[in-house]
């Protein structure tokens, strides 16, 4: 069996590669950063290091990386043979992955088992989005393509931080994972990938995730970025920060039990083992890392704004998440294109258009006006003119 992985950075490498690997796979990684390529290439194996209680150190073979930019044909070929394709390259960078899928499928013999492509990405309905690329691409000549896949949303949790210089191909990682794949799509024929979990309905699993682990993260992130500390597990163990992350959490977690009809205390079980996660010291993760890409985060239906604007529909509590909010919007990093793109257009737009045109939000939404007043707090602080 063969997997071909779009992305072979943290997750890639220490979630994706891993699991694929032990399912029996023989992993191809296609990559746009040569150095990597290379280095994979030289390797024969690699370890990726579980760090924290319970972890352990595991070993992956049979793998080999292409450089998608450089070599477009060699990638079309592989997913032609595939068994399954995956990605983990960011939500952004879909379209850039679906011209080599879509080729890949062209030259797939048509009487070949369809391949299976799930997106791992972290954001509602990746893999819809995947494949609306390739459609999109195709034109008319979906109709006839459209058979030689299947296309699965999933959702994925593991925490990987950045890889130190000179790890090689090695990778860090916590202990914990879990991987939710909708199993409709693939009508019986499972995919084998060990530890992970096929469900029905995905939409509970991807929210539950997003609005509890990506939440608390990144308002752990944005918390500790603010208070100048470094390390997420050094933010976490600030009471005050913590203090104010399970705010957050408690009401996405009150939205969760609304939406789905999730046990409460169950959720508050997901919560502590979480934020343990969060507080594992032996993970090397940083604010910068996991508050990274803010635009992004503060958009319509991610971490922060999702969850707020469907607490704020149903009459819920939003204080802890919109004083997350208020933190994200002080986030800083020079070397992060979104964050200093924030910092610009917060000094020089209006708070109104501001709000709407980062969150999305329609300025007749119940949550707007909140965002509003944060968005004008923080340009009160800058001492930038606010409309
Ligand atoms: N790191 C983590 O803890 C987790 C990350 N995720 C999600 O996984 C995705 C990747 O995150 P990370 O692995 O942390 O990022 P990363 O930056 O370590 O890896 C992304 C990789 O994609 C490659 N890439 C960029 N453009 C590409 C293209 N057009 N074709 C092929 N490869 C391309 C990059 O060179 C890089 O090696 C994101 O959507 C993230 O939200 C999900 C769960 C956990
Ligand atoms: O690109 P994003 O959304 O920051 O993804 C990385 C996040 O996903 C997580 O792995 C949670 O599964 C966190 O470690 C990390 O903050």
């Amino acid at each position: 069996m063969k997997a071909v992985h779009f992305g072979a950075g943290n997750i890639g490498r220490g979630f994706v590669g891993l699991l694929l690997h032990e399912g029996g796979y023989d992993l191809v990684f296609s990559d746009v950063a040569p150095t990597l390529v290379e280095t994979i290439n030289a390797a024969s194996e690699y370890t990726v290091h579980e760090v924290g209680p319970g972890g352990s150190d595991k070993t992956v073979t049979g793998f080999r990386a292409l450089d998608s930019r450089a070599d477009p044909d060699a990638v079309a070929d592989e997913v032609a043979a595939a068994d399954v394709v995956t990605t983990a390259v960011g939500p952004n960078i879909l379209p850039f992955v679906a011209p080599h899928i879509l080729e890949g499928l062209a030259r797939r013999d048509a009487d070949a088992k369809p391949l299976q492509v799930m997106a791992c990405e972290n954001a509602i309905g990746a893999t819809d989005t995947l494949r609306a690329e390739i459609e999109k691409l195709a034109g008319d000549s979906w109709g006839d393509l459209s058979t030689r896949a299947v296309f699965a949303n999933t959702a994925v949790d593991r925490i990987v931080p950045a890889q130190p210089a000179g790890a090689g191909v090695d990778v860090t990682v916590e202990p914990f994972f879990e991987w939710a794949i909708e199993q409709g799509p693939f009508g019986g024929d499972l995919p084998n990938i060990p530890g992970a979990h096929f469900v029905d309905d995905l939409g509970p699993y991807i929210e539950r995730k997003l609005f509890t682990v990506n939440t608390g993260h990144a308002a752990t992130a944005y918390f500790g970025a603010a208070a100048g500390i470094t390390r997420i597990s050094d933010a976490l163990a600030d009471p005050g920060i913590r203090e104010k992350v399970e705010q957050a959490l408690g009401e996405t977690s009150a939205l969760l039990t609304a939406v789905h009809g999730l046990d409460a205390a169950e959720l508050a079980d997901y919560r502590a083992t979480i934020l343990d996660r969060f507080a594992n010291e032996a993970l090397p993760d940083t604010v910068q890392r996991v508050g990274r890409q803010p635009l992004r985060k503060l958009s319509r239906h991610e971490r922060f704004i999702g969850p707020a604007a469907a607490a704020a529909e149903r009459g819920l509590a939003v204080d802890g998440l919109a004083t997350a909010i208020a933190s994200a919007l002080r986030f800083e990093d020079a070397a992060d294109p979104q964050a200093v793109e924030l910092q610009e257009r917060i000094r020089t737009e209006d708070a109104a258009a501001f709000t709407a045109s980062v969150t999305g939000l329609e300025a007749s939404h119940p949550l707007f006006a909140r965002v509003q007043e944060e968005v004008g707090h923080r340009q009160t602080e800058l001492g930038v003119y606010s409309a």
